[in-house]
């Protein structure tokens, strides 16, 4: 990160100063430097000596956000360090600072408080289904990602209802169908992440207020910490915030300064509820002490780029009267092109030939993000970047291989290993009950993953257990098949299933496991002689994925071993309660290396909803076949374009106000000296020789396009072959 100097409008952000029970509101247009404002404000608050390191709180709502700002906090101290502390001790003091995404801090506290949850994933909805009865949809047809959405859905009103009237016995079968599977649900510590949210809030809430427990809770707990420590929550990207986030928020910050920054024209989480609610309801916290600041300037987009993007919005205002100390970069002389398609093809295509262009003329890979509004359509696109062999990496929320529902069910099963072992040598009633409700869940999702083990079935087994007060994997470990009900059909399946795992669990086998490689073959060998469908692949491709999957969770599972604490002994214990940060720590690492590795990197592919708060010198919008059909959002269409420093395509986009699109024959790229010489200054890559540089990068792309057939279709396009375009290009 680079120490710029900082604008007077950033400044007075900066040294605004602090008072408790305060709200100060900061609106900060995209590119006008917010995450370096957020990081200047949170050093002068602890360098001019108003605050300690941990009274600070940032609070974002990406995992991505949250590592951004991790990621600079330090190199922000590091290049002010006024008072010269040595590097080991201002590592130690940037450390002290609280930075978690809402959903990881409510996480903290509930499990500070209750111990390992599960927050529910696709296979826990499709194994919460199996326990429904055959006419709970009256004969609607829904796939499984309807009847989830519908059960997600059903579950919701219920609770809503229930808190309206807590006495609320409603007689419809519905109901009582449902408040089983919340039972289940929340003896079994299975939440939600909305659940999530208000269970923290709970937990906040039953902590008095500072001066009246002072000595009583230890200085360790962080619920409490939460509480009296923190003085000042600064959030990130407050326009992202929907109305179930409110309520931890609120507690979190009332009778402290809250620092909010955000821009409500990038508000494009309206799926999930408004968010001038949650605005509204936060302006209320502190009415009477609350103030409004502007960051205007815009260091990012070229101003043609941020002059097409201001058209978009329909409530902009040209020209800003009111800041004189506007920053903005010179125009690059190249406005957004625009193209429109009518093969879907073509698209691609163009893609292709574009990007060699860009790295022919001093671009790099890992310069440039295509984005969509679909994931369905990013995965077209990387096909496509794969058969010409240019590298790529997708930017999701969630890693992978933690979306594969055959990784989660090699999870589950190895929560069910752990979780019924600690619950047969638990050793009082109620940490067995808890053991018992936690592994009944994972049984239930494992087991109705399994051909042929029917709803009506695990529903009768289920039943059976909870008759007996004893676990379902006790039940059909250790009861004998011929006592079960004999509404249970394939008994032998379900045998099956036990006498694979039995080994595992039957003297704390899984816990003695702890070289991840044996204990990953243990499982998939048990999961080989299951029936279970998934792992019957169909296509090569298929099972090529899956092999990239288990190899990411085995990278993991080493990365793990490597860093468990001797405070957790049991390895599969900690992997199962880290493997997501894991993921996250072993991901970021990887971005670092290849930044520091001199090469051209890669392609980034996002969603545009994935993409926010982040920025790319070329940005492609890509909008797929006919641009998806309906025309794209306002704000999401915003969003998309103002992600761009200096280039920006608009691919079969739909628009009113977008503009007509530009001629072909017109390419902004080859042989247009000037526009790369602005790129490279901006980039700050300069060239001892730029013009003999330029002319040598008009023969590669030459040379390249003519042996690809870049630009003009050939029989070579359909066929698709694999391509090593890349290596021309390196
Ligand atoms: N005072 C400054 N001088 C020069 N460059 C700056 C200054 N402040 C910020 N920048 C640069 O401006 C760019 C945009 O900043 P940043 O990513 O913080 O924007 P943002 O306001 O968070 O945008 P968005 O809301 O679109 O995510 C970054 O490359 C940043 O380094």
């Amino acid at each position: 990160m680079e120490n710029y100097k900082l604008t007077p409008s950033q400044w007075k952000v900066i040294d605004f100063p602090y008072n408790a029970s305060s709200t100060l509101k900061i609106i900060a247009g995209p590119g006008s430097g917010k995450t370096l404002t957020l990081l200047h404000k949170i050093h002068y608050l602890i360098q001019s000596g108003q605050l300690r390191p941990n009274e600070v709180l940032v609070l974002s709502l990406t995992n991505k956000a949250v590592d951004n700002i991790i990621d600079n906090l330090l190199s922000i101290f590091e290049l002010n360090n006024v008072e010269e502390h040595p590097p080991a001790i201002l590592k130690e003091l940037v450390e002290q600072i609280g930075v978690y995404t809402i959903h990881g801090l409510a996480n903290r506290v509930v499990v500070e408080n209750e111990g390992l949850i599960t927050i529910i994933e696709e296979n826990g909805w499709r194994g919460l289904l199996k326990l429904l009865p055959t006419d709970f949809w009256q004969n609607r047809r829904l796939n499984s990602n309807g009847l989830t959405r519908e059960l997600q859905a059903a579950l919701n009103e219920f609770k809503s209802k229930n808190a309206i009237s807590k006495n609320n016995k409603s007689t419809k079968k519905q109901d009582e169908v449902i408040e089983k599977l919340v039972t289940i649900m929340n003896n079994g510590k299975v939440l939600t992440n909305d659940d999530l949210i208000l269970r923290a809030t709970e937990y906040l809430s039953r902590i008095a207020t500072p001066s009246t427990i002072e000595n009583e809770i230890s200085e360790e707990s962080f619920t409490q910490a939460l509480k009296s420590k923190y003085k000042v929550i600064l959030i990130d990207e407050y326009q992202d915030l929907y109305p179930s986030l409110l309520p931890i928020i609120q507690k979190v910050s009332s009778e402290k300064q809250l620092i909010m920054f955000g821009d409500t024209n990038q508000s494009i989480y309206g799926f999930l509820g408004d968010n001038s609610e949650v605005i509204t309801a936060l302006d209320k916290l502190h009415l009477t002490n609350s103030q409004t600041l502007h960051l205007y300037d815009n260091f990012r987009c070229t101003p043609e780029i941020i002059n097409s993007a201001n058209r978009i919005l329909s409530n902009h205002h040209q020209g800003h009267s009111t800041a004189e100390d506007l920053v903005l970069k010179k125009p690059s002389g190249v406005a957004p092109q625009i193209h429109e398609f009518v093969d879907p093809l073509d698209e691609l295509e163009f893609l292709v030939d574009n990007i060699t262009q860009s790295v022919c003329s001093s671009a790099k890979f890992s310069d440039i993000a295509i984005l969509s509004r679909t994931n369905k359509h990013i995965q077209t696109i990387s096909e496509h970047l794969t058969s010409y062999g240019i590298p790529f990496e997708k930017l999701t929320v969630q890693p992978d291989w933690l979306s594969d529902t055959r990784i989660q069910f090699i999870i589950d099963l190895l929560k069910v290993a752990l979780l019924s072992f600690k619950g047969e040598h638990a050793e009082d009633r109620m940490e067995k009950l808890e053991y018992k409700w936690q592994s009944d869940f994972n049984v239930i999702v494992t087991l109705s993953a399994i051909k042929g083990i029917g709803n009506k079935s695990i529903q009768m087994l289920y039943s059976a257990c909870n008759a007996r007060k004893c676990s379902l994997w006790e039940y059909i470990s250790c009861v004998s098949k011929e006592e079960w009900p004999s509404t249970v059909s394939n008994k032998k399946k379900v045998e099956n299933y036990t006498s694979l795992l039995k080994p595992l669990i039957k003297d704390g086998k899984i816990c003695d496991l702890d070289e991840p490689s044996i204990l990953l073959k243990e499982i998939v060998s048990i999961i080989n002689d299951l029936d279970y469908d998934p792992l019957k692949f169909q296509t090569t491709k298929d099972m090529e994925i899956f092999k990239k999957n288990l190899g990411e969770m085995f990278k993991i599972m080493k990365l793990s071993k490597s860093n468990q604490p001797q405070d957790h002994p049991i390895f599969v214990e900690w992997f199962l309660e880290t493997y997501f940060d894991q993921s996250l720590i072993f991901h970021r690492a990887k971005l670092e290396s290849e930044l520091d590795d001199g090469s051209l990197g890669s392609v980034k592919l996002s969603t545009i909803h994935s993409s926010k708060g982040l920025e790319f010198p070329i940005v492609y919008l890509a909008g797929g076949p006919m641009g998806l059909s309906y025309p794209i959002e306002d704000k999401s269409l915003y969003v998309g374009m103002t992600r761009a420093r200096n280039l920006l395509y608009l691919l079969n986009t739909k628009h009113g106000r977008l503009g007509e699109p530009t001629n072909k024959s017109m390419s902004p790229l080859l042989n247009n000296e000037p526009f790369w010489n602005y790129y490279n200054l901006d980039m700050k890559r300069i060239h001892a020789n730029p013009s003999r540089l330029f002319n040598s990068n008009i023969i590669r792309y030459n040379k390249i396009g003519g042996k690809f057939g870049l630009g003009k279709r050939t029989f070579m396009t359909y066929l698709r072959p694999t391509f090593k375009l890349c290596k021309y290009l390196l």
